[in-house]
C-alpha cells in the first residue's frame, strides 16, 4: 500500500507563479490512499480544487483555521482580531494590495492576508499590538492566530478520520509546512522550499514545485512494488 498524503498546494502543486501543474490532474485521484490538501489559502480554494480534481474533500485550509474531515468543518483562528489588525494596518497608511472584490479575504473565515509588496515593517509592528503574527509563505503575509497550524489541522484530521498521523507523508514548502512536517511520519521539502521548511523536514529534494512532489510519489510508488 503506498501511504496517504497531506500535500500543500503554493509551491508545491504548482509552478513558480502559483499554476496548478497539471500533472496533478493524473496523479493525485489515482493515488491509492487518502490525499489531504493542506493549504494557506481560503477554504473554498482547496474544497474546490478536490472537487475539480475528484478527490474526496479533506481538507485544511487558512493555514489550519479551517478543517473539513468526513463532512464536518471546523474553525479555530479569530478572523476577527485578523481583522482589526489589518484595519490599524490601513488605517496607519498600509495596503493589503487587493483590489474591490478581493477574492483573497472574501470567503477567508479565520485570518487576514496582505499582499508581499505590502509594508511588511508596519505590518508586523500592528500585528504585535493586537497580538496576532504575520506569517510570510512567499506567496502572501498571513496575518494569523498564533498556534493555528496546518500541523494542528492534520491531527484533527486524523481524530476525525481515524487515522495515524504517522502514517502520512507530507511535501511542502514553506513556513507553513514546517508545523505539518512535525506531525506527520516523512516530510519533504521542494527544492524551492523557504529555509524554515527545509530545516523542518526529513528530507530536502533536488527538485522544484511539482517536479520535486512527483519525485517523492515516484519514490512512494517503487517501495510499495519492492
Ligand atoms: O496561501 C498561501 O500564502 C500559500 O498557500 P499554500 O499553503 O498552499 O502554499
Ligand atoms: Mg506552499
Amino acid at each position: 500500500m503506498v501511504p496517504p498524503l497531506v500535500l500543500d498546494i503554493d509551491g508545491t502543486l504548482t509552478d513558480a507563479d502559483g499554476h496548478l501543474d497539471p500533472r496533478a490532474f493524473e496523479v493525485l485521484p489515482a493515488w491509492d490512499a487518502p490525499v489531504i490538501l493542506a493549504t494557506g489559502k481560503a477554504f473554498p480554494y482547496p474544497v474546490s480544487l478536490c472537487h475539480y480534481l475528484g478527490l474526496p474533500q479533506t481538507v485544511i485550509a487558512e493555514n489550519g483555521g479551517v478543517v473539513l474531515a468526513d463532512g464536518e468543518v471546523t474553525f479555530t483562528g479569530d478572523r476577527e482580531a485578523a481583522q482589526a489588525a489589518a484595519d490599524e494596518f490601513v488605517a496607519r497608511g498600509g495596503d493589503l494590495g487587493w483590489d474591490a472584490a478581493d477574492t483573497a479575504n472574501r470567503w477567508r473565515e479565520t485570518e487576514i492576508i496582505a499582499r508581499l509588496n505590502a509594508d511588511e515593517a508596519l505590518l508586523r509592528a500592528v500585528a504585535d499590538e493586537f497580538d496576532v503574527e504575520v506569517i510570510d509563505t512567499g506567496f502572501a503575509y498571513h496575518i494569523k492566530t498564533p498556534g493555528v497550524e496546518k500541523g494542528v489541522g492534520l491531527e484533527r484530521v486524523c481524530e476525525t478520520m481515524d487515522y495515524d498521523p504517522e502514517d502520512f507523508v507530507a511535501v511542502g514548502d514553506s513556513v507553513n509546512d514546517a508545523s505539518t512536517f512535525r506531525v506527520a511520519g516523512r516530510s519533504y521539502a521542494v527544492a524551492n522550499a523557504d529555509d524554515v521548511a527545509k530545516e523542518a523536514a526529513d528530507t530536502v529534494l533536488d527538485r522544484s514545485y511539482m517536479d520535486g512532489t512527483l519525485s517523492v510519489l515516484d519514490s512512494l510508488r517503487e517501495e510499495d512494488a519492492a
